[in-house]
């Protein structure tokens, strides 16, 4: 049979360790999609909207490494958008694939799904400011490097990227691919570069008297988790995570002192940041929400390890084309063993607070749905977090060792949790995902709970109903604050067809009691999604988030600088 360029897309992407893909047909996309299928080890994932097939893709990426979705021109590619912009800011190798029209139409006619224009660049163009690699195919012939030159791309920076297919090339003759070793071959360190860095480093580290390892959402995407395990015990200092990071540090380790997030950091993180007089930064992100509306910026001197250089204060040196694996690694060997953190660390741990289990029929609270949260967690256990008050509620959740959590800080779309804990299910069938969410955030994507009962995946997705944006409440309430209240339990039951299939079960919970009868009908439930609906007072929102929404409120409010 004729081996073509939707064959060689197929074969990369399989090489490259994907096994589902994420679509939404259009007949731009069609002759692709029946190559994609074609290949054994690929499996069509159909998505109910683009806007939730990148942003499977993107939960898929978190959980092995890589994702792709496959899309119709313009009216697709558009939505899909809004999910690479979130696998760019999330640091996650994401490829889009977008259909595209037939290259003899191209500046000869006008085209459906286009802006009815004799142009048809324009999607390549924005393509290229949310991706590392944008590309567009305009002859056969072109596509076996187009495509090994985006799919490398994506893999060695960690970013989405962009390969433009028209609908009347996926079917023609291709050459046949060479070793996948040319498209995934990291880039070494530079030799002289990673020994300069150690040494700068090892010698500034010794200059100092209490460091405190700061870990940030980077060191999970470029796989640097053990790397920073052996220089924290090399160390033996306080290690404690930006919010965005959690999970990518064991929280049982002796060492860990909590997640810092300035005024709403947990356990006594903040405390020993403001006792050391040097942070190690590792991949660490500084915003205005990580750094409660800039009142958290760190004030002490910062040896920061980024993706693939390193920089130091004193003497202040940079050192690029170090990785950050390389450097961990390396800088494990050459450090001295330093506890004086842990020691004060020790002296200053609070005890863990036991969550006061409320009464079986009183109103249900935030901090009692948080308590059952924890109660749910096992090594098996992934918990995706929505941007909402669910950040503050996940964030305090103490993690057993081997479970593990997905949050979107950086990006922040609500909604996201639903898609992506779709996508990264598939990756991870054997994990129990469950999703702390909000009402607001559950209406942007909530089709693609359908996609769950379709696939019988069972998530269990809490909903905590506070009715309205309350994040947005605690920085600036107005009436646009106020939502449309849904019966959210029975409008996933309505995603269970007639003809069998996966089943979505609706629950709702208003007392302690509900939520724990609740909770166990949801674990026992297997073949499909299970909502909890759990009903809170609108003004029941977290300590942190009215702390955190005063400061962020403050930094947005700043008035223009004079000489701007
Ligand atoms: C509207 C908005 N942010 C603005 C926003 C608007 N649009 C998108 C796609 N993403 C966003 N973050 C946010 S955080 C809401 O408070 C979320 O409401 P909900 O899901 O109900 O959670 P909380 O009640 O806990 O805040
Ligand atoms: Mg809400």
């Amino acid at each position: 049979a004729l081996f073509t360029v939707g064959d060689y897309l197929a074969e990369r992407l399989a090489q490259i360790g994907i096994r589902h893909h994420f679509i939404v047909p259009g007949d731009y996309n069609l002759i692709l999609l029946d190559k994609l299928e074609a290949h054994p080890a690929l499996t069509e994932v159909g998505c109910t909207n683009e806007l939730n097939c990148s942003l499977a893709a993107e939960g898929y990426a978190r959980a092995c490494g890589v994702g792709v979705c496959v899309v119709t021109y313009s009216v697709g590619a558009f939505s899909a958008f809004n999910g690479i912009g979130s696998a760019y800011a999330e640091n996650l190798p994401v490829i889009l694939v977008s259909g595209a029209p037939n290259t003899n139409d191209v500046d000869q006619h006008l085209l459906h799904h286009t802006l009815g224009e004799h142009d048809f660049i324009y999607q390549l163009e924005m393509a290229k400011r949310i991706t590392c690699c944008a590309v567009a195919i305009r002859r056969a012939s072109h596509a076996p490097e187009l495509i090994d030159r985006a799919i490398r791309t994506a893999l060695l920076k960690r970013k989405p990227v962009y390969i433009e297919v028209p609908t009347n090339l996926s079917g023609e003759a291709c050459a046949q691919p060479g070793p996948i070793s040319a498209v995934v071959k990291p880039f070494p360190s530079d030799a002289p570069a990673l020994d300069a860095a150690v040494t700068g480093a090892s010698e500034f580290l010794r200059s100092k008297q209490k460091p405190v390892i700061l870990v940030g959402p980077k060191v999970r995407r470029v796989g640097a988790e053990k790397a920073l395990l052996q220089l924290v015990e090399a160390i033996g200092c306080a290690v404690v995570l930006q919010p965005a990071a959690k999970g990518s540090f064991p929280e049982d380790h002796a060492q860990f002192a909590g997640i810092f997030w300035g005024q709403v950091s947990t356990l006594a993180a903040d405390t020993i940041v403001n006792w050391s007089d040097v942070l190690v930064c590792i991949g660490t992100v500084f915003t205005d929400y990580s750094t409660v509306g800039w009142t958290a910026l760190p004030s002490v001197p910062q040896l920061v390890a980024d993706i693939d250089n390193v920089a130091l204060p004193n003497p202040n040196m940079y050192f690029s084309h170090v990785q950050l694996q390389d450097f961990l690694v390396r800088l494990s060997e050459a450090v001295s063993w330093n506890s004086c953190t842990m020691t004060e660390y020790n002296r200053l741990r609070p005890d863990p607070a036991l969550g006061q289990a409320s009464g079986g029929q009183e109103r249900l609270t935030r901090k009692e749905v948080a308590r059952q949260t924890q109660l749910l967690l096992t090594p098996e256990t992934t918990v995706f977090t929505e941007t909402g008050d669910s950040w503050f509620n996940g964030i305090q959740l103490c993690l057993p060792p081997g479970a593990e959590f997905e949050i979107e800080m950086q990006w922040g779309h609500i909604g996201w949790t639903i898609p992506a804990s779709f996508g990264y299910a598939l990756a991870k069938p054997e994990r129990r995902t469950i999703l702390m969410t909000g009402d607001g955030a559950f209406q942007m994507t909530a089709q693609e709970v359908s996609q769950m009962v379709r696939c019988r995946i069972p998530i269990i997705i809490l909903l905590i109903n506070n009715r309205g944006y309350t994040i947005e409440v605690e920085i600036h309430d107005g009436l646009y604050n106020r939502i449309q209240n849904w019966n959210y339990a029975l409008l996933v039951e309505a995603f269970n067809s007639e003809e069998g299939g996966g089943r979505a079960l609706g629950l709702k919970a208003h007392t302690a009691e509900q939520i724990s009868e609740a909770l166990k009908r949801a674990i026992a439930h297997k073949d499909g999604p299970t909502l909890i609906e759990c009903s809170i007072h609108q003004d029941d929102c977290s300590r942190e988030l009215i702390t955190w929404g005063h400061f962020v409120a403050a930094a947005n409010s700043r008035v223009p600088a004079k000489d701007k």
